[in-house]
């Protein structure tokens, strides 16, 4: 042990902490400039080693920086199954990160006694990485971090975000959930869109023709490699493949989202996706013939998605529940109409992923999507053996047979690790092949209420203290008071703030009757924000 304690020491001093540097791990990892990210990578592969011996299993780490300008950099933590790690470990990330260059020892001991680490067990991490120059030099240093501890580690190289998350939950599932290959995913994927697609004879060549913006990241290479397991089963012109354009450059999923516009390079007359920067959130849009846009986000793949499960689920006569979890971002005509109309169970959790994903775990389908795209659907165990007991009983019917194959299927097409814009890309192409749906078609389902999204920047985001899923503010005084009177002056309308965990700002929502409502209601409710929680520079101006 004491051995190996040098060896941190000796590598440590190698890759050093810019003194007074400090970095949260935030809703998704570490995330700032890359050029100052070459310790943090170093601590994490500490870090990766350490939490593999206390789990005894294999650890993954990614280094991306998602949807981040291309200078940035960042790392995240996955845990055994291919979830996020947990928030103890978060806060045992922040503190190594934190501890300055003649402290750092301290700190990884402080956690291996809490932890009650076994430091004589083996370690084995996963590491994967996007497309930014900075990537394979910062994984080395992730590479340095996890051979000071001794730890073994498998170098995947260049693959999404939720391949790596694939990866780490098919080894330490003795292969159950899959192999633990770049190749295995692509086959597993292929194969159960090619199964699904099967019960959609009359599709048309025009139909299986989808524009894909690979936002000059990993989500390019990949849905190349994918393209060729598809067996022309679907027909993809990729647009910022990489060769060009710069990371997240007026393209991706969180381009496409926030402008609400079509990104560079793509002429979207018809069915479009865009991915982010790691490939881990998808949106679909397209454009009319009077040369309007309509985006099809989070909230409305969620929608198609439990439609079709549930159907399927009565085909099949399963009695499972299913349920469709969001967020407070989540459009309210979206929630209108799954809990009016569909009649599935509904549940809202605090934004980011992991959140979401406990929640959805609750019960027998859990389909969970953030309104930027982020999302998946998970089966519970007991719901994918009733599935595949029903697809194998010889009493069955046809009908039943059919719902439990498409049913079984589906559970394949699927990455429940992770929202996976790959895995959802397919599994929606297969939806909308199956029930022979247009773009246009899917997004008449319901109508989105026009909406806007603010930020201010305050002081100090944290005097913002909220309840209910943030869709209430607690703190400061009189603020959910002033955002209530604001709200009644409008129709059909909602509001609320709350603070960023990845950006230095409070973010605002406001949707309404109509944009100009949402727009003013957003802007009011800036303005309370700006004056009550601290605002700084100047006054929010209204958008018109
Ligand atoms: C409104 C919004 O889109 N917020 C995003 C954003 O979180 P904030 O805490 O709002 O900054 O980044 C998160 C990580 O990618 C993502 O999970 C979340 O949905
Ligand atoms: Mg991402």
């Amino acid at each position: 042990m004491m051995a190996q304690f040098q060896e941190v020491l000796r590598q440590s001093s190698l890759h050093p902490k810019p003194a007074g540097l400090v970095l949260q791990y935030g809703t998704a990892g570490f995330r700032t400039n890359a050029k100052h990210l070459d310790h943090i990578m170093f601590r994490m592969g500490l870090l990766a080693t350490l939490r593999s011996k206390k789990t005894k299993a294999t650890i993954g780490v990614m280094v991306t920086a998602s949807h981040n300008p291309e200078e940035d950099n960042g790392v995240k933590l996955v845990d055994p199954m291919g979830e996020m790690v947990t928030q103890a470990w978060e806060g045992y990330a922040t503190l190594l990160a934190n501890a300055e260059q003649q402290d750092v020892l301290t700190s990884l001991k402080e956690i291996i006694e809490k932890e009650a680490v076994n430091m004589s067990q083996e370690a084995n991490v996963f590491l994967g990485r996007d497309t930014r120059c900075s990537s394979a030099r910062l994984s080395q240093a992730v590479l340095d971090g996890v051979s000071a501890l001794g730890g073994h580690s498998k170098d995947y190289g260049l693959v999404t975000t939720p391949q790596l998350h694939y990866m780490v939950c098919c080894q330490n599932t003795g292969d159950k959930y899959g192999e633990a290959t770049v190749e295995g995913y692509y086959n597993k994927l292929s194969q159960a869109y090619i199964q699904l697609i099967k019960h959609a004879p009359n599709c048309t060549d025009d139909q299986k023709h989808l524009c894909v913006d690979g936002a000059n990241g990993i989500g390019a290479l990949k849905v190349r490699e994918m393209e060729a397991h598809l067996k022309s089963g679907l027909q993809i012109s990729l647009v910022n493949d990489g060769s060009q354009g710069k990371l997240n450059d007026q393209c991706g999923a969180d381009f496409v989202k926030v402008q609400q516009k079509p990104p560079s390079g793509m002429n979207p007359g018809e069915r479009c996706c865009s991915f982010d920067g790691d490939a881990d959130r998808i949106v679909y849009y397209y454009t009319d013939s009077e040369g309007q846009f309509h985006l099809l986000d989070g909230d409305k793949i969620a929608t198609l998605i439990s439609t079709f499960l549930k159907e399927l689920l009565t085909q099949a006569g399963l009695n499972l529940n299913i349920a469709v979890v969001q967020t407070a971002y989540a459009n309210g005509s979206s929630t209108r109409y799954l809990e009016d109309t569909m009649k599935v169970i509904v549940r809202c959790t605090k934004t980011g992923v992991k959140h979401l994903h406990h929640a959805a775990q609750e019960f027998d389908i859990g389909v969970y999507f953030e309104a930027n795209g982020h999302g998946t659907v998970l089966f519970s165990k007991s719901a994918e053996e009733k599935i595949q007991q029903l697809s194998k009983d010889p009493n069955t019917d046809d009908e039943r047979k059919t719902a439990a194959l498409l049913l079984q299927n589906t559970i394949n097409v699927i990455n429940q690790t992770v929202g996976d814009a790959i895995s959802d890309m397919l599994l929606i192409e297969a939806i909308l092949a199956t029930k022979g749906l247009t773009v246009q078609q899917w997004d008449a389902i319901y109508s989105d209420l026009p909406n806007r999204q603010l930020k201010v920047k305050v002081s100090d985001r944290r005097v913002i203290d909220t309840t209910d899923a943030e869709r209430r503010a607690v703190r400061p005084a009189g603020l959910q008071e002033t955002i209530d009177s604001l709200v009644k002056k409008y129709r059909q309308a909602r509001s609320f703030v709350r603070p960023s965990g990845t950006e230095d700002v409070v973010r605002v929502y406001a949707e309404a009757e109509t944009q100009e409502s949402a727009d003013a209601l957003a802007h009011e409710v800036s303005l309370a924000v700006y004056r009550l929680a601290g605002g700084v520079g100047d006054e929010p101006k209204p958008l018109h």
